[in-house]
């Protein structure tokens, strides 16, 4: 059993139904991605894993307890970072950390201390004493992080971190995120709309869609669930022309197009072996300069799987 585990969730609002049987699990340690476009039913699904809404069906269990009867056991392992940020602005960095750790109960030396940490990791030490008024969007997102790991909760959950906000702080986003899952093996369920960032990421990755299942498990799984082919990227000098019809003709093959020494293979993964294909390159006197195996991007997937683009 995971640690987290959604089972058969449906939410309604009126008789519109924005979550349909939902169900997923997630592991200690995991770094989950939960994509799709905007409206998907993201947002919906956090907060009924969170306890703060309730479905319609299908119950949400983390650690054995059921977010439903025992929602104070559940919570107090949760740090939720919402889509809105959520500090005072007339007041301090530090005063405004200081006062969600209240709220967790913590207090003295060890809520100094852990304030420090928390400013620390998200790199906002220097900016202790600054007003949240003159923060910009990353900087603010970034204190909103940390004022959900002041009481170092097992699970963090963030809810479309990077959106709006400077590539500095998106990239101190992605530093810590996978810091304190490396260090602390803090499990972290991620929303997002941009695939890259899930992708380069996540580890389980759950794509949703008009409030349904579109794909759901390992990056891994998840990209041979469209396809079965790889692509290879050769960047060859000095062949001779028949070298293109040698390669179109091994097994595993199904596409070779040249564009000037750069040779693109669609081949099968199943069938298709490298070292034949080094040997037909070498015997027709060319040179490998570069080489390069592609997957397809979960764009490409999410194309695939419903004839759309994530962000149109
Ligand atoms: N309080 C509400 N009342 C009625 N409908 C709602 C409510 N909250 C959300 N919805 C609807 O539920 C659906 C899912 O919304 P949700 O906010 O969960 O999507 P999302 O994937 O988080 O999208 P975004 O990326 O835009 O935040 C949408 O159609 C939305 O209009």
């Amino acid at each position: 059993m995971g640690l987290i585990e959604v089972k058969n969730i449906t939410k309604r609002f009126d008789e519109n139904i924005v979550l349909d049987n939902i169900s997923l699990s997630i592991d200690e340690g995991d770094i989950f991605g939960l994509i799709g476009p905007n409206g998907a039913g993201k947002s919906t699904l956090i907060k009924i894993m969170t306890g703060l809404w309730d479905s319609n069906g299908g119950e949400v269990i983390i650690d054995g307890y059921s977010i439903k009867e025992e929602p104070l056991k559940v919570k107090e392992q949760i740090g939720l970072v919402p889509q809105e940020i959520a500090l005072f602005e007339g007041i301090s960095a530090y005063d405004n950390l200081e006062f969600f750790g209240y709220l967790y109960g913590l207090k003295g030396k060890l809520l100094k201390k852990r304030i420090d940490e928390a400013l620390e990791l998200v790199g906002l030490e220097e900016k202790r004493k600054e007003k949240m008024e003159k923060f910009s969007g990353g900087m603010k997102r970034r204190l909103n992080i940390a004022c959900a790991l002041l009481h170092e909760p097992r699970i963090l959950i963030m809810d479309e971190p990077t959106v709006g906000i400077d590539p500095q702080s998106r990239n101190h986003i992605f530093e810590f995120t996978k810091k304190i899952n490396k260090e602390n093996n803090t499990t972290i369920i991620y929303t997002s709309h941009y695939m890259e960032e899930v992708e380069m990421l996540c580890n389980s990755i759950f794509i949703i869609d008009q409030g349904q299942e579109v794909a759901y498990g390992s990056k891994k799984t998840i990209k041979s669930m469209i396809s079965n082919n790889d692509r290879i990227l050769l960047e060859v000098l000095d062949y001779k022309g028949e070298m293109i019809l040698a390669i179109k003709s091994l097994t595993g093959v199904n596409e070779c197009i040249d564009e000037n020494g750069l040779i693109k293979l669609l081949v099968d993964k199943k069938d298709f072996r490298l070292e034949p294909l080094l040997k037909v390159i070498e015997s027709h006197g060319g040179q490998i300069k570069s080489i390069n195996f592609e997957e397809p991007s979960l764009e490409e997937v999410f194309l695939a799987l419903t004839g759309r683009r994530l962000r149109d």
